[in-house]
Parts: C-alpha cells; sequence; structure tokens
C-alpha cells in the first residue's frame, strides 16, 4: 500500500484528463444537474440541452444529410449515444416506417442504453425505442423508430435483408473496441453503402482514430456528374468532432508501479470510503477471480472494522454474473451507503452508472488470444491501452464531477501505454466469422475489404474446421444443406452441427435443450460458504454420463417442480437462468421448425445424445494418459494437456476418454462441460478428420 498514493492523505499529483500531447482537454462544468430518473421530462429535457453534442445538433444532421458517412469523435459523456440517434429522429429519419440503428459491441449497454432513451423521449421501452440482442427482442416492428442493438445481431440481420433496407441510418457507435462484429460490420456496411446510396452511415467514438476510419471508408467517386445525377450524397466521409465534456474528471496516477493490482484496487477503495466525499466508486478489474476475490476482501473488511466499512455495498459486474444480479448495479444507491462496482470491461463504454464518482482502473484486462495451431483460445491479462484507459475514466463525470484513480504511474501512461488495442479480429477463432459471410455471399474472404486482415494461419485454421464438420466443401463453398443451415442457427458452429445431427439420432429434443443451457453462462449458484451443500445438490442431479446429461437432469427437475424459484434455490440453482434456458429452447424449436426439421425425444437414450454431441464436437476429443496420477489428458488433435475443471461432474472421475464443450485457461487448460464417449464414435462420427489428423490410429 505504502508504493502508491493514497487519495486525500496527502497533496495528489492531480492531472485534469489530458489528450496525448499533454494539452488540457478540461472544461468548466456545466451548472449542476440532477440525477434523472424519477425526474420529469422537462427535466430531462434541460438536462439533454445541457450535453455538449447538444451545441453541435445541427452539424450532426447537416453532415449526416450530406455525406453517406460521418465519423463522430466527442468525449465520453458528451451525448454522442443518447442524443443522436434523436436528433435523428426529430429530423425525420425514421419517418415512413424507416428505422435508425445504433449498434454496440456489448448486450449490456444495448440495455441500459435503449432504456435511458426511452425515458428521455418518455416513451415505454420495447415500442419507439427498442432493443435486440441475441434470443432477446425487445422491438415492435413498425412502432420502433430507434433500435438499438449489438454489432452481431445487425450482421445476422443481413441474412435475411442483405441490403438492410428498413434502417435508413445505421450508427456503429463505440466503433474503437474493434469487436470481431464491428470489423465485420464495418466492412459490410461499406459494401452495401455502393448498392444503397440513400444509407447513411455514423461512426463514433471517445477514443478512435477519426483518420484512418475516414480513409476505410472514402469510396473513390464514379464522377461527380454521375454523383449529381445519382443525387447522391457525398461519398467522402465527414468528421465532426464535438468539443467539450461534461463534468471534470481529475486523474491521479501512483507514484511508483505496484506489485499487486488487487490489493493496490481494494485499499484505494476503502481509503476513497475514508476521505472522499459521498459517491459510488467503480473498479475495473480483469475477471470473475479477480472480481469475486476483490469482493470477498472488501466485504471481509467491513465485518472485521465495522460500522464505517459496512457501509459500503459491494456489487460484482461481469458478463456471466445472472441478469438479475447484473441490473443491481443500475438501483438507486440507499441513503447511508457507497455503492462499489467492481466489474470486468463490460462496464467500460457507453454505461452510466449515476451514482458513480470514482473510477479506480488496474489497468489490465482480459483478452481472448487464440492459438490457430493448438486451436486453444487464452484468457490472457494483458495491459489496457490509453482508448481503454480513458473510456474507464469517462464512467466518472458524467452526472457529477468525478476523480479517476490510475493504478500505473503517469509516465507509464504517457510513454508505454499502446494508444489502440489489437482488434480482436486478428486475436480470434474465425469460425464463426467465415460462416456468416460466406452465408452472405462473401466466398474470398481474404479479399473482403478488412479494416485490418485477420491472421492467415487463423484463416486457414477456420476453414480447416469448417471443412471437418461438413460446413463448407472442397471448394469452401457452404454445403447444402448442412452449411446453410449452421449458418441460419446464432449458435457456435460446434453446436449448432450438433443440433443439427441430432436428427440422426432421433435426439433433437435433448440436445436443443443442452444447446440452450451451454448458451447461458452457467446454471449454477454458487454460494460462498456453503460449498458441502452446493456439491450436494449438484450430486442429485450428476450422471455418470457427463455434464450434458446432468443439464437434460435439471432440466427435467425444473420443468417437473413447475419452474418453482424455490426448487432453483432448494438446488442451487440460478432461476433467471433456467427462465432463460426455457425461452432459448423456445426460439431454437421455432428454428427447427424454420428449417423443417422434426424435434424428436429419443426417450432417455443417452448414447444417442452423446453422439449427436460428438457429431459437433470430435474434435474436442481427449484421451486420459496412462499413468497419469493426477488425470492428466491430452487432446487428441494436438497433445496439449488439459484437465476436468472441477465444476464437471467428472472431475475425478476421470472416464479413459471425453469430449469436451470448451476450455478455460487459467494455470492449466481446463476443460469444462465434459462427456464421457466410446472412442470408437469418433471414427464413426469423423473417420475423415481422424484420418487427415492422426497419423498414429487412435489408441482403441
Ligand atoms: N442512465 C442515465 N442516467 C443518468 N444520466 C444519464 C444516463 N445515461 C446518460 N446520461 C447522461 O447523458 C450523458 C450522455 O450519455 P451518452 O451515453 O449519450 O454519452 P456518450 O457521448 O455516448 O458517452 P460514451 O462515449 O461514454 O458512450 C451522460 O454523461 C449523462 O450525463
Amino acid at each position: 500500500m505504502s508504493q502508491f498514493w493514497r487519495p486525500g492523505s496527502e497533496r495528489p499529483r492531480t492531472r485534469l484528463i489530458d489528450d496525448d500531447e499533454g494539452g488540457v482537454l478540461f472544461v468548466p462544468a456545466p451548472p449542476s444537474s440532477s440525477s434523472s430518473s424519477g425526474f420529469g421530462h422537462s427535466s430531462l429535457e434541460r438536462q439533454r440541452k445541457r450535453l455538449p453534442v447538444y451545441k453541435h445538433r445541427d452539424a450532426v444532421l447537416y453532415l449526416v444529410e450530406h455525406h453517406s458517412t460521418t465519423i463522430v469523435v466527442g468525449e465520453t459523456g458528451s451525448g454522442k449515444t443518447t442524443q443522436i440517434p434523436q436528433y435523428l429522429k426529430e429530423a425525420g429519419w425514421a419517418e415512413g416506417g424507416r428505422v435508425i440503428a445504433c449498434t454496440q459491441p456489448r448486450r449490456l449497454a444495448v440495455q441500459s442504453v435503449a432504456a435511458r432513451v426511452a425515458e428521455e423521449m418518455g416513451v415505454k421501452l420495447g415500442e419507439e425505442v427498442g432493443y435486440t440482442i441475441r434470443f432477446e427482442d425487445v422491438t415492435n416492428p413498425g412502432v420502433t423508430m430507434i433500435k438499438f442493438l449489438t454489432d452481431g445481431v445487425l450482421v445476422r440481420e443481413m441474412m435475411d435483408d442483405p441490403l438492410l433496407t428498413k434502417y435508413s441510418i445505421i450508427m456503429v457507435d463505440e466503433a474503437h473496441e474493434r469487436s470481431l462484429s464491428t470489423d465485420m460490420l464495418l466492412g459490410l456496411l461499406k459494401k452495401i453503402q455502393r448498392r444503397r446510396p440513400d444509407l447513411r452511415i455514423i461512426i463514433s467514438s471517445a477514443t478512435i482514430e477519426a483518420k484512418s476510419m475516414s480513409n476505410f471508408f472514402n469510396i473513390r467517386r464514379k464522377s461527380l456528374a454521375q454523383d449529381a445525377e445519382d443525387c447522391a450524397p457525398n461519398k467522402q466521409p465527414a468528421i465532426l468532432s464535438v468539443e467539450g465534456k461534461g463534468y471534470a474528471v481529475e486523474i491521479h496516477y501512483v507514484e511508483e508501479p505496484v506489485s499487486d493490482y488487487l490489493q493496490a484496487a481494494v485499499d484505494t477503495v476503502l481509503l476513497i470510503h475514508e476521505k472522499e466525499p459521498p459517491g459510488d466508486i467503480l473498479v475495473f478489474l480483469t475477471g470473475q477471480d479477480d472480481i469475486d476475490a476483490a469482493v470477498k476482501l472488501l466485504t471481509g473488511h467491513g465485518q472485521q472494522y465495522g460500522s464505517h466499512y459496512s457501509d459500503l455495498l459491494v456489487l460484482p459486474l461481469y458478463s456471466g454474473l445472472p441478469r438479475g444480479e447484473q441490473d443491481l448495479i443500475f438501483t438507486p444507491t440507499p441513503k447511508g451507503k457507497r455503492k462499489v462496482v467492481i466489474s470486468t470491461n463490460i462496464a467500460e463504454t457507453s454505461l452510466t452508472l449515476e451514482g458513480v464518482a470514482y473510477v479506480v482502473d488496474s489497468g489490465f484486462s482480459k483478452q481472448r488470444f487464440y492459438n490457430p495451431i493448438s486451436d486453444i483460445e487464452n484468457l490472457v491479462v494483458v495491459p489496457i491501452s490509453k482508448a481503454s484507459a480513458r473510456q474507464r475514466a469517462g464512467r466518472a463525470g458524467r452526472v457529477q464531477p468525478g476523480k479517476c484513480y490510475r493504478l500505473y504511474t503517469e509516465e507509464y501512461y504517457l510513454k508505454e501505454m499502446s494508444p489502440e488495442g489489437i482488434p480482436e479480429m486478428q486475436r480470434s477463432n474465425l469460425v464463426s466469422c467465415i460462416i456468416q459471410l460466406k452465408a452472405l455471399g462473401i466466398d474470398n474472404i481474404l479479399g473482403f475489404d478488412w479494416i485490418a486482415s485477420p491472421a492467415p494461419e487463423a484463416m486457414i485454421r477456420a476453414l480447416e474446421i469448417l471443412y471437418s464438420l461438413g460446413i463448407i466443401d472442397e471448394d469452401a463453398k457452404l454445403t447444402s444443406p448442412t452449411g446453410f443451415q449452421v449458418a441460419e442457427i446464432p449458435l457456435d458452429p460446434m453446436i449448432s452441427k450438433m443440433i443439427l445431427s441430432a436428427n440422426d439420432f432421433g435426439c433433437t429434443e435433448e440436445i436443443i435443450t443442452i444447446a440452450a443451457v451451454l448458451s447461458v453462462q452457467s446454471i449454477w449458484v454458487s454460494i460462498r460458504g456453503v460449498k458441502k451443500e452446493f456439491d450436494e445438490a449438484k450430486l442429485r442431479f450428476a450422471a455418470a454420463e457427463g455434464d450434458h446429461v446432468t443439464f437434460l437432469n435439471i432440466y427435467r427437475g425444473f420443468l417437473q417442480s413447475g419452474k418453482s424459484s424455490q426448487w432453483c434455490y432448494k438446488n442451487f440453482i440460478n432461476y433467471h437462468a433456467m427462465k432463460k434456458v426455457v425461452d432459448i429452447k423456445e426460439q431454437l424449436h421455432n428454428l427447427m421448425r424454420r428449417l423443417g426439421i422434426a424435434v424428436k425425444s429419443c426417450d432417455r437414450d443417452m448414447q444417442a445424445v452423446r453422439k449427436a454431441i460428438i457429431a459437433g464436437f470430435f474434435a474436442h476429443a481427449c484421451h486420459l494418459e496412462e499413468y497419469s496420477q493426477n488425470g492428466m489428458y491430452k487432446t487428441i488433435r494436438s497433445s496439449q494437456e488439459v484437465y476436468i475443471h472441477p465444476s464437471s461432474v467428472l472431475f475425478r472421475v476421470n472416464p479413459k476418454w471425453v469430449v469436451y464443450h470448451s476450455l478455460v485457461s487459467t494455470d492449466k487448460h481446463y476443460m469444462r462441460n465434459v462427456i464421457a464417449i466410446d472412442p470408437s464414435w469418433l471414427t464413426e462420427a469423423a473417420p475423415h478428420f481422424y484420418q487427415l489428423r492422426q497419423p498414429n490410429p487412435i489408441p482403441y
């Protein structure tokens, strides 16, 4: 603790938010504002007019009218996301049944921003303002004028409507995040623009490199005369810089690098609580493990040191957290309490948490890195970029002045931190992305107009996997019907292939249940301090075949209980997750109907179920090392050392042959959701794959 600056304990080295050249971008705070919720429409109207973007309303509308693409760069909290869609609606861009779309990389942001805009417009969410995320559509076709959605959902919509004809304007928000779907979307939108001169695109962010984005969208004109004839807008992108920001955010840096960012974050929270005036705290850590540890330390502190610290209301936030628990971060902080939200970078962009006055930034995040040689995706803790650091600081100062405590030195920030992160496209498994592009008729994936090209090795590996699954043929074209059907299912291609194969084994009913469970993060609720009871509850459902069959037992139990929340509570099962499973299953049912596949049950023939799982996941087969004392397996495909995850019902059971759903890597590679198999089923399901991959036959 002593090695870093203590807030309030000595004179802080304070910087106002500065740009990379050290110039001060601080703009005096507007007159004090009140919080929104519970306030009347006119108060919200006043708040809207105080936002920096309001002064640029006419400029936004002018540029959008006259340019195919407009790039809007404006400080965090300046009002881009919530205001621009409303200006466009007011200017008539949603008339005649047209819709204004605004995409976000994250589901949580989609939901919260849509709710805010509906509130500002005084309408019910799901009517004039709605949102769509995977498996959740809160819109009313024909009524919804402003629609928030994830960029992934918009790409998927193109399968039914390749030119996205219902949209007059598509605003790609937080484009700096460069998620896989954002990059795909940008390339696709550029293609659509050529066919739809009426479509307008807005790219917005606080931290985007506007010039390179503008170069990407700079479509060469046919000729000025031709343009005039087409009444086409100017194809050269316009760049609008929204000057000004909401409230001041003081940035504090540590004097010396910290050796343990988790402990430093906890200490900083305690010091803020001790020394600083009321205001909630938002802490950025890397993942669930870190977050759980910090929650434990902070709540433990409260119990140990009494009333002052027990004023802290500590809440975790990560994508795997059930919806009900995520929603707690938006509820007003009870009087006399200070909320501490400990989050992954899920809260880094777009979110406004009303009470937050302090941000603690660890300087790290967890990112996926895919290794195409081993076909393993690792979650790695890496330093964040400057763009992320500025976004994190921007979560303070939205409804009141704020402070951001960076747990790294100013010198590090200025001299060593990279300006932007690596686009997800260049560190991801590309299987899903390739299927989607192929389904949209883009066969030459390498020749696609990427804003940053993906690695050729990852591309080759993805094509190999798709070929082995029978989703593409020798010419790398989608197979019919399998390839086209897989593309229709909004799930990982291996799961989609498993669902389609279930038809051959007469167990589609069971397999779509399993697919639905695999689509929610976790159906268990693990409560600290009751491990024994939790393990006992798990055992009540455990199936010798493995986790997937265990899920079927739980699902059956839930239905037999009449979908009771009490039953869930008693069995440590997450009620919200189970409701979601029922909902997703229903949607998969409808999808099967659309694909002309009858949903049949195999009536507890678990061999059929396991064979269907293998049809999708044969590439994830592993064999227990013969003399292994510690449950070490090797993947058949690349001889990687892997272990069964302790959360699996097969943990310590260690069947000889298994197939897993996914790997998580911490100190070791752990298999999550594991099923025991007979090795002969592998060659039965994928003889081509095992001949190709396995020069020495599998040792039966
Ligand atoms: N849920 C909310 N409650 C209270 N105020 C809100 C809420 N959402 C937005 N605001 C207010 O509107 C302002 C603008 O938010 P908006 O999300 O439009 O900004 P932005 O420029 O898109 O920021 P970012 O780049 O961080 O996403 C916030 O700074 C805040 O003052």
